[in-house]
This record gives C-alpha cells, sequence and structure tokens, in this order.
C-alpha cells in the first residue's frame, strides 16, 4: 500500500499551489556566476558564467526522473536552486509550492538530499548518533522517527553498522548510511546527485533496488543526477539531458535514440564469405570471413531488412543488437542532435 507523508508541515496554501502534475516546477529559471579570473599580479577580469540558462520543466509527484549531462553542464547547480541553496538569478522555481530560496527551512521539512561526493554525516560519530542529531534538527515525531529508522535500517543493512564511527566505513556503507539519513524526516522529494558514485557492483544493485522500492511504495519524487547510466536505464522512465545550462531533451529513455540518431545494428552470418551486402537503408559497417555487420536506423523496423536478406542471400543466423545509450548521449553532447 502505498503510504502518505502526512504530518510533513503542508498547508492549505501549498496544496493549492502545487498540484500533483507540477510538484516541481521550473519556468525560465536561470543561474548566472560572476567570476573574477586573476590575469596577472594585482589584475583580474570579471567574466558571467551562465551555469543554467533558462530552464523550464516540471516534474509530477511521484515521478522519478533521470537529469544528466555532461561535466559542468549545470546538473548540481540546478539541483542547488531546487534545495534552496542557490537563488536563481531568473525565473520562477517551486518545489510543492514552496519558493525554496525563501522558504528553505520550511522546504527542508520535505526534502531530502544525498550528495554522492559529500556526506551529511557526522565524521566522527557512530552513524546512530548522526541519526539521532538529525531526529532532533528536523524534529521529528519519535514514532515516525522510529519507523523511518527501522526501515531503513532493514532495507539498506546498517545493522551491523549503527555503532560504527562513519570515517571507518566503506564508501558504499557510507551512501547507504547518507541515504538513510535523508529519508528519516519521510521527504516527498528526494534528490540524489551520483548515489553511486564509486560504489562496487554489489552495493550498487542494493541502492538501486531500495530507491525503486522507495519510489513505488511510498510515492517519493526523486530526482537522480547521475554519470551511470545504467542507473538511469534501471530507474527511470523519463530523463532529462541537459549541456551547456539549456535543456536538450526531456522524454523516455528510448525517445534519446530517435534525437540522437543512433542505429541498430544487423549481424549477418552467411554460408560463405561474400562481398559487402548490398540493399538500401543500411549499410555494411564490418565483414569478417562470413560474418557482416549492418547499421540501420534505430527507429525503423528490422522486419523488411531481414526478409530482403534472407531472398537474396545464403543467410545461416542473425540477430539485431541494440544501440548503445551512452553512445546516443555523447552524440547529443557533441552537438549533433541537439532538439
Ligand atoms: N559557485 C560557483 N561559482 C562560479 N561558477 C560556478 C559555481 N558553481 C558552478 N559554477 C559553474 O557553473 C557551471 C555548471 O556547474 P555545475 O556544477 O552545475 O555542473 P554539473 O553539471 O553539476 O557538473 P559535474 O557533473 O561536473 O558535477 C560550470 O561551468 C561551473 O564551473
Amino acid at each position: 500500500m502505498r503510504s502518505t507523508h502526512a504530518d510533513t508541515g503542508v498547508t492549505a496554501s501549498d496544496s493549492a499551489s502545487a498540484s500533483d502534475s507540477d510538484f516541481i516546477s521550473l519556468d525560465g529559471v536561470e543561474k548566472v556566476f560572476d567570476v573574477r579570473k586573476k590575469t596577472g599580479f594585482l589584475r583580474s577580469e570579471r567574466r558571467q558564467v551562465r551555469a543554467v540558462d533558462s530552464i523550464s520543466f516540471t516534474v509530477s509527484r511521484g515521478e522519478m526522473v533521470g537529469y544528466i549531462g555532461p561535466n559542468g553542464a549545470g546538473k548540481s547547480t540546478t539541483i542547488k536552486m531546487l534545495t534552496g541553496i542557490l537563488t536563481p538569478s531568473g525565473g520562477r522555481l517551486r518545489v510543492a509550492g514552496i519558493d525554496p530560496s525563501r522558504e528553505r527551512t520550511r522546504l527542508a521539512q520535505r526534502i531530502g538530499v544525498v550528495f554522492g561526493q559529500r556526506t551529511t554525516l557526522w565524521w566522527d560519530l557512530p552513524l546512530i548518533d548522526s541519526y539521532r542529531l538529525m531526529h532532533r534538527m528536523y524534529r521529528i515525531p519519535d514514532a515516525r522517527y522510529k519507523e523511518n529508522l527501522d526501515r531503513c535500517v532493514e532495507l539498506l543493512e546498517l545493522g551491523e553498522l549503527l555503532d560504527v564511527p562513519v570515517r571507518q566505513l566503506s564508501l558504499g556503507q557510507r551512501m547507504r548510511g547518507d541515504i538513510a539519513a535523508a529519508l528519516l524526516h519521510d521527504p516527498e522529494v528526494l534528490y540524489l546527485d551520483e548515489p553511486t558514485i564509486g560504489l562496487d557492483v554489489v552495493s550498487k544493485v542494493r541502492v538501486r533496488e531500495f530507491l525503486r522500492d522507495l519510489n513505488a511504495d511510498r510515492g517519493t519524487t526523486v530526482l537522480l543526477t547521475t554519470h551511470d547510466l545504467s542507473d538511469i536505464e534501471q530507474l527511470c522512465r523519463r530523463v532529462m539531458v541537459i549541456d551547456h545550462g539549456r535543456l536538450m531533451y526531456d522524454g523516455p529513455l528510448t525517445g534519446l535514440h530517435e534525437v540522437g540518431e543512433s542505429e541498430r545494428t544487423l549481424v549477418v552470418d552467411l554460408e560463405r564469405e561474400l562481398p559487402p551486402i548490398d540493399v538500401e537503408s543500411a549499410r555494411v559497417v564490418k565483414v569478417e570471413g562470413p560474418r557482416q555487420w549492418l547499421a540501420f536506423p534505430a527507429a525503423q523496423s528490422a522486419a523488411p531488412l531481414v526478409a530482403r536478406i534472407a531472398a537474396e542471400y545464403p543467410l545461416v543466423d542473425l540477430s539485431v543488437r541494440e544501440p548503445d545509450i551512452e553512445a546516443v548521449i555523447s552524440r547529443m553532447y557533441a552537438g549533433k542532435a541537439t532538439s
């Protein structure tokens, strides 16, 4: 059954201003940084960096969305504005009806944040002491704190780690500890910035499973920033791609193939070595003895192509390879397929 996030300080005005379909909303949001660069002894130059450039999107309550882009694209800046740490230079931004930079403390009751590269835990204290401090800081009702802590300890397998000082935890253990810390006050929105960075395969699987269940069972809205596209493939139906502060794509992961003009590959085994297969709408990209590789547009059906080759060539076997999502995205980053 889906739990609700009751008792989180939600007021009637919040509910009125944030419908479920625009639970998170950005309208023409910008962030410009003034940067001083030293150009010589006692001389410096002022420069403006447009980290986020007129971004608009909405996220519905309960959605799990991937937010990806190359280094310096503006992902962290967006998340910092969504938490209220940074104030936008322009545009309108709301999370659960709240203007984050104006009401950061009130918003903090309703959001959880995990920065993979930094910890919110007290380094020298045992894990449980960080949780106790958060219990007080967020004024979490005792029963709810206990219920959430028990659930996180069980699902994230933290039982044996609670008395260990954070500095002695492995990266994967610390990450699980950080995720639990972000959820003790039962936030409705969870921002995750690189939650699987540096984790081994087993820890990644565990973290992903936990996030999937959290989203499905509790309806927590999740915005996930990651360089690991398998995180996105396994967790998010919708993905937004940002580059140079601009939103380049917003849609299903599968749609990226069309935008990225990606190709599928037909691997054909012939009875014997033959010259490259000559068919319309596909081109031979590699030949190795009787095996040939043909690239064709990912959006195009493979059936007519297969039928044609089967009719004209001595076919033994064939298989279709899906495009590599990383290649599709790097093509987008290279600017060949901006939308
Ligand atoms: N406090 C700041 N002062 C000046 N420039 C900044 C500041 N924070 C970010 N920037 C610049 O804004 C741009 C976007 O940075 P941001 O950290 O949001 O990118 P990112 O997509 O999160 O990158 P990464 O994947 O490397 O973390 C970069 O050019 C960065 O140098």
